[in-house]
């Protein structure tokens, strides 16, 4: 069954469905639920503070209903030039710093607390939430929390947080006149690329970071979801950010690539998948952050009690099967300890996966993977010796989502962990797939070691959960594995990336994080020592040759 709204879209009788569907601000050029094939929305460039058309422009399918309802720029190698000079043309030293325009980061937190106080109107909210909703289908709530997030972020970021966010330090010298001081410096030209799944929150809170520390970014967002990212420069502009300031450049990943070859930026985040992420880093000679692949695991701890059943199951489903399994966070493994079993942990899960449904977006299209690669996945897993379905895997039906996305029903696939630790299962037991999909296994007490010895085999080190009140056991688990996110606790989940905690993966020098002054600083800024020796000149004679 489809949302409620794609009927109602192909009738073209919206306003009864949509209270705010009419009276957004001035800022905004599209009605979400208004688009559609007859009534196209029309995504520009943005490059030295003019928004632009490109000589190609592609079509989008909407994700529900397979009919083209976006056009969106195409922007090709041959057009990237005023995107390089652009970025060729701000110093090393960036837009401010310390000694530098500093009115700037005034001037930035005063767009921030402008844009947290938009945010909260009601009709702006509903306005990106159902924004989100038809480019990256997912829940309204899911949707909704996006934007909270973004919100509290920009409210974190107002008044004079900015200008605290580039304090440094300071250390007395040797002699009089002597000190040291410690100063965050911006990188001047960069570049933010960001994937589909977020298409609010990850742009926003990466922009943002990079403006607030004095660089002028150019911002690549997939081109499926760019109409999100172009609306929030539109309101950025409308709460007084100047439109020289950054850059927005929709068209395929290649552009991109050639861009950054040629116009060098001194900096890059990339959030996206492990493969490209590897090209930039080679690219760029090493100038990169990476918030890359996810593959995500939880262990449930020894110490299962009835009571706490229904929450640790729930919270299960909600990290696999939210947004369609499609948070870099999502859970992509569960290492159940027996106890859990017993219970009847797997049983709530498949309860819990039944009730979703395409008419609400609990489970929905699936961006990056198609129906027939994630099947083929899940039929490759089950010839693993003593594999079971334990629920799922089939594609979903009575649906018009196209074949170029996928459409299944929240799948779980149980790998016995022996077998999972075999040499030629694990690459494909620990293969991120982007979708409402997870591997689950089972251990007892005396196969801890082999749980451990599988999360240090993985690759991708971001989120992670260990679901225990028994300290012992977390201390153990914590002081063995290196994700860059980890929840612990009876209540510890993989996702959820909200702004007041540190969100990046670990382990790797090259990795980014998200939201906090910590994230923020680390990827946007780089360390500039000053030393001040004014004086008074000593006397000649204690000057020595040595
Ligand atoms: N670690 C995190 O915080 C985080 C967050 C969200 C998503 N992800 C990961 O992103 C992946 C899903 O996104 P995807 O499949 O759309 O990723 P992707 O790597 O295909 O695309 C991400 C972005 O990179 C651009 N791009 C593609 N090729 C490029 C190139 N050669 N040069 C420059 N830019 C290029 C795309 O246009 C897009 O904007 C998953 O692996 C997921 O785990 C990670």
């Amino acid at each position: 069954m489809l949302p409620s709204f794609v009927g109602c879209l192909k009738n073209r009788r919206c306003d009864a469905l949509l209270p705010f569907s009419r009276c957004y601000n001035q800022w905004a050029t599209v009605v979400p639920n208004e688009i559609s094939c007859e009534n196209p929305a029309n995504v520009m460039n943005l490059v030295n503070g003019a928004w632009n058309e490109t000589s190609k422009k592609r079509k989008l399918p909407d994700p529900l209903t397979g009919l083209n309802f976006m056009s969106v720029p195409d922007t090709q190698i041959s057009e990237a030039g005023s995107f390089i000079s652009s970025l060729k043309a701000v110093p090393k030293s960036g837009v401010h710093n310390a000694f530098k325009n500093p009115e700037r980061y005034v001037m930035l937190g005063d767009v921030s607390a402008k844009v947290a106080t938009e945010m909260r109107k009601p009709e702006v909210a509903d306005f990106f939430a159902r924004l989100i909703q038809r480019v990256a289908p997912k829940s309204y709530p899911q949707a909704l929390g996006e934007l909270v997030v973004t919100r509290k972020f920009f409210e974190n970021f107002g008044g004079d947080q900015v200008r605290f966010l580039a304090r440094g330090f300071s250390n007395p010298g040797d002699h009089m006149g002597q000190t040291s001081n410690g100063l965050r410096w911006p990188y001047g030209p960069v570049c933010v690329i960001t994937p589909f799944n977020f298409p609010l929150e990850i742009p926003a809170l990466q922009l943002m970071g990079a403006l607030f520390m004095g660089n002028k970014p150019l911002l690549h967002v997939d081109q499926k979801v760019s109409i999100v990212a172009e609306q929030l420069l539109r309101l950025l502009h409308h709460c007084g950010l100047p439109k020289p300031d950054i850059d927005f450049m929709v068209g395929p990943g290649l552009t991109m690539n050639e861009i950054i070859k040629k116009a060098e930026p001194r900096n890059t985040l990339f959030t996206g998948s492990q493969r490209v992420a590897e090209k930039l880093a080679a690219d760029t000679n090493g100038k990169v952050f990476l918030e890359d692949a996810g593959f995500d695991w939880k262990v449930l701890g020894p110490d299962a009690r009835e009571e706490d059943l229904p929450y640790v199951s729930w919270q299960c489903d909600q990290d696999a099967y939210a947004c369609s399994g499609q948070k870099c966070s999502a859970q992509s493994i569960l290492f159940a300890h027996h106890n859990w079993v017993k219970l009847g942990i797997l049983e709530n899960m498949k309860q819990l996966a039944s009730k979703r449904n395409l008419s609400d977006l609990t489970v929905g299209p699936v961006l990056s993977w198609t129906t027939e690669a994630m099947l083929a996945h899940t039929h490759k897993l089950l010839t693993v010796p003593g594999a079971k379905l334990l629920f799922g895997g089939k594609a979903l039906t009575n649906h018009t989502i196209p074949a170029v996305y996928g459409a299944i029903e929240p799948t779980a696939v149980f790998i016995p962990i022996k077998e999972m630790l075999k040499p030629e299962v694990f690459p494909l037991a620990t293969t991120e797939v982007f979708g409402p999909f997870q591997v689950v296994t089972e251990y007892s007490d005396s196969e801890v070691p082999l749980v451990l010895d599988a999360l240090e085999r993985m690759t991708n080190h971001l989120t992670a959960a260990v679901v225990s009140n028994n300290i012992n056991f977390i201390q153990h688990v914590l002081g063995n594995s290196v994700n860059g996110t980890t929840y612990c606790g009876i209540r510890a989940r993989t996702t959820g990336a909200p702004q007041n905690h540190w969100f990046g993966p670990a382990g790797d020098p090259r990795g980014a994080g998200i939201g906090t002054p910590e994230a923020i600083r680390l990827v946007w800024s780089c360390h500039r020592e000053v030393i001040n020796d004014f004086g008074p000149i000593p006397s000649t004679a204690i000057l020595k040759t040595t």
